[in-house]
């Protein structure tokens, strides 16, 4: 098997490399900065991309970059009909829309957190939210200082859940001064310190109880690992948008 590795030079496309060293899977990295990567059996810049992936046989792309990148990589995805696994974070809407229609014509896999752990975490979340009608919500999210975004795509996808399954929906970021809490917030809490490889922590609390749900991740070879999987799994799969949750349920 060979996957194209973007933003090689970068936390987790680093860690992918690796990884995929490891398990004896071909990696071409593609990447600005780097012209020669010793756990990939080749390195191309990103403009080369287009002709790598129409020359070469790839089997899937993981994209782990910034969002405008990642829908320039999924062009050459579409173009060569090349399946795509994306971990990048911090969408906009519009660019949300470009990848949905990518999924029209290759098969797509995008997830905010390819930690095992999270997808535990989501359905936890889920199951305390519709449980505990009422109850204050607080989500705190912390990572390592390089990050960009805020809050992570993870925070926005358990809020998105607990705002499924309860009558929560004003998101209110931190706060400052004299703002008391009113029924309907979820307070949503930032820290980005060190190299902290990625914390959420949703706390539910209400009739005199506290309930809490932590999920830490420990090493970046989680996230790498989990993509890793996603790539061989999607590389089978007809084109439309997948979840992470179907590579755990058959894997
Ligand atoms: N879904 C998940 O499980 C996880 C998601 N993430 C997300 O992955 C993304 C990357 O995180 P991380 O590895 O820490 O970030 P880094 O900044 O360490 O790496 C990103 C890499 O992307 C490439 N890149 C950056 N800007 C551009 C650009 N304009 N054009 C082309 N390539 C670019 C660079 O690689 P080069 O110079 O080699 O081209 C850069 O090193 C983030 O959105 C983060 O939130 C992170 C961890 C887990
Ligand atoms: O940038 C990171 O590091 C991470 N980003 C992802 C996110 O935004 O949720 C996942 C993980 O927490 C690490």
């Amino acid at each position: 098997m060979t996957i194209a590795v973007t933003g090689a030079s970068g936390r987790m496309g680093r860690s992918i490399l690796g990884l995929a060293s490891d398990r004896g899977v071909e990696t071409i990295a593609v990447s600005r900065t780097l012209t020669d990567v010793d756990e990939a059996a080749s390195t191309c810049q990103p403009e080369d991309l287009p002709s790598v992936l129409a020359e070469q046989s790839v089997d899937a792309l993981i994209d782990f970059t910034v969002p405008a990148a990642s829908v320039e990589f999924l062009d050459a995805c579409v173009d060569t009909e090349t399946p795509a696994v994306i971990g990048t974070t911090g969408f906009e809407a519009s660019e949300l829309d470009r990848i949905e229609r990518a999924s029209d014509v290759v098969p797509v896999l995008r997830a905010a957190n390819f930690a095992r752990g999270v997808q535990g975490l989501l359905a936890l979340v889920r199951e305390a939210a519709g449980a505990l009608p009422g109850y204050d919500v607080e989500l705190t999210e912390t990572h390592h200082n390089g990050k960009r975004d805020a809050p992570s795509g993870t925070a926005n996808t358990l809020l998105d859940a607990i705002e499924a399954e309860t009558d929560a929906t004003e998101r209110v970021y931190g706060r400052d001064g004299i703002q008391p809490r009113s029924d309907g917030e979820i307070g949503v809490h930032v820290r980005r310190a060190g190299s902290i490889r990625g914390e959420h922590e949703v706390v539910f609390a209400g009739n005199d109880e506290v309930l809490t749900l932590t999920h830490r991740a420990e090493s970046r070879r989680v996230f790498a690992a989990g993509a890793l999987d996603a790539a061989t799994w999607l590389a089978g799969q007809e084109p439309g948008q997948y979840a992470f949750s179907e590579v755990i349920a058959d894997t």
